[in-house]
């Protein structure tokens, strides 16, 4: 993230304490991000220390949140390795820090791997479809908030800032993606919880191995497709072109469908869902790019790169 608020020391102080998370030794505002205000926070707890990441949300509400929350605890306790957030003693895992709506979970070990090979796409490929089978019995829903609803307030707002060519881009992809969401192929692909932005930035990997994904603050329910086209287009391109790599894609998707095989409605609407995939981060990307937000270490992310991976999609449609 950033830091658009300020945490003192003193309300980590009084978190730690309502938490149970022992004496707070540091507190840290994390600088990867974009959405929230994050920090690393550690405690010694029964004299070993513990870290934690405390997360104030500043666009999403406490009525949108416990999705986020329990859909972290419920696939936490289904064995799916992502960050479990931590109940004060009342048992609620929703808090308050600094007037915002604020979480605590556990710090995941290791790094993202900002440039993954075969193996840590199959590695990915095969977290995702277990994580999708275990959201299936998870019982709160509540939409993608960056769908196509979304997608539709949001691009008059931006096209203003764009040249011509692309603002042809913009609309004409917008329309082909209201038309394929109306189809009867797309309401009968297999839908559940997803995680709808599982960048390489989501991702830790410690020694070579998967330790988990977080930042599940753009999950919603959606087809499980939109997923594997979200991590097709980060993990298994060439970043600079945008362009699909061959020999990534196959490990993600083998190892996806050990899992979970893709079902015919999937396999046919896969190069219209890359496509949904690179629209979706365009328009984020512009809008976070020409209406920001004040943030203390706010890096925003360049728009140009999905619509280029936008354009490859268009142009070299990818098969499963
Ligand atoms: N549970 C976690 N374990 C380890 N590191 C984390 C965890 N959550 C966040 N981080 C770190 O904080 C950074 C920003 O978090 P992120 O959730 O991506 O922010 P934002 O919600 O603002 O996009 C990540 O890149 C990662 O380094
Ligand atoms: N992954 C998205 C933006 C969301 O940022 P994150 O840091 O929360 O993953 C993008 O790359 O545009």
């Amino acid at each position: 993230m950033a830091v658009f608020t300020e945490v003192s020391e003193d309300e980590a102080r009084g978190l730690a304490q309502r938490l149970s998370l022992g004496e707070v030794l540091e507190l840290r505002g994390i600088q990867g991000g974009i959405e929230n205000t994050n920090y690393f926070l550690t405690t010694q707890q029964d004299g070993r220390r513990a870290e934690w990441v405390l997360t104030l949300f500043e666009r999403l509400t406490a009525e949108q949140l416990p999705f986020y929350l329990h859909l972290m605890k419920h696939l936490a306790h289904r064995g799916i390795p992502v960050p479990d957030p931590v109940a004060d003693q009342g048992g609620d895992i929703l808090h308050t820090v600094c007037g915002k709506p604020a979480a605590v979970v556990d710090k995941l070990a290791g790094r993202s791997e900002l440039a993954p090979i075969a193996a840590h796409c199959a590695a990915v490929g095969e977290m995702l479809a277990r994580m999708h089978l275990a959201g299936r019995d998870f019982n709160r829903a509540q939409p993608n908030l960056r769908g196509l609803a979304w997608w539709n307030e949001t691009v008059p707002v931006v096209l203003p800032f764009l040249q011509d060519a692309q603002a042809s881009l913009l609309r004409s992809e917008l329309a082909f993606q209201n038309h394929v969401a109306a189809s009867s192929a797309c309401a009968a692909l297999p839908r559940g919880p997803v995680h709808a932005d599982l960048f390489r930035d989501n991702v830790m990997f410690e020694d070579g191995a998967l330790t988990g994904f977080f930042d599940f603050y753009f999950a919603g329910v959606d087809t499980w497709l939109f997923d594997v086209a979200v991590c097709l287009n980060d993990w298994c391109i060439d970043p600079p072109t945008g362009r699909h790599d061959e020999a990534r894609a196959r490990a993600f998707l083998q190892a996806y469908q050990r899992v979970r095989p893709l079902a015919a409605a999937e396999r046919r609407l896969l190069p219209a869902m890359l496509r949904a995939g690179a629209l979706r981060f365009w328009i984020s990307r512009l809008w976070d790019f020409h209406l920001p937000r004040e943030a203390a270490l706010l890096q925003p992310h360049d728009p140009a790169h999905f619509e280029r991976v936008l354009r490859e999609r268009v142009h070299e449609p990818v098969a499963a």
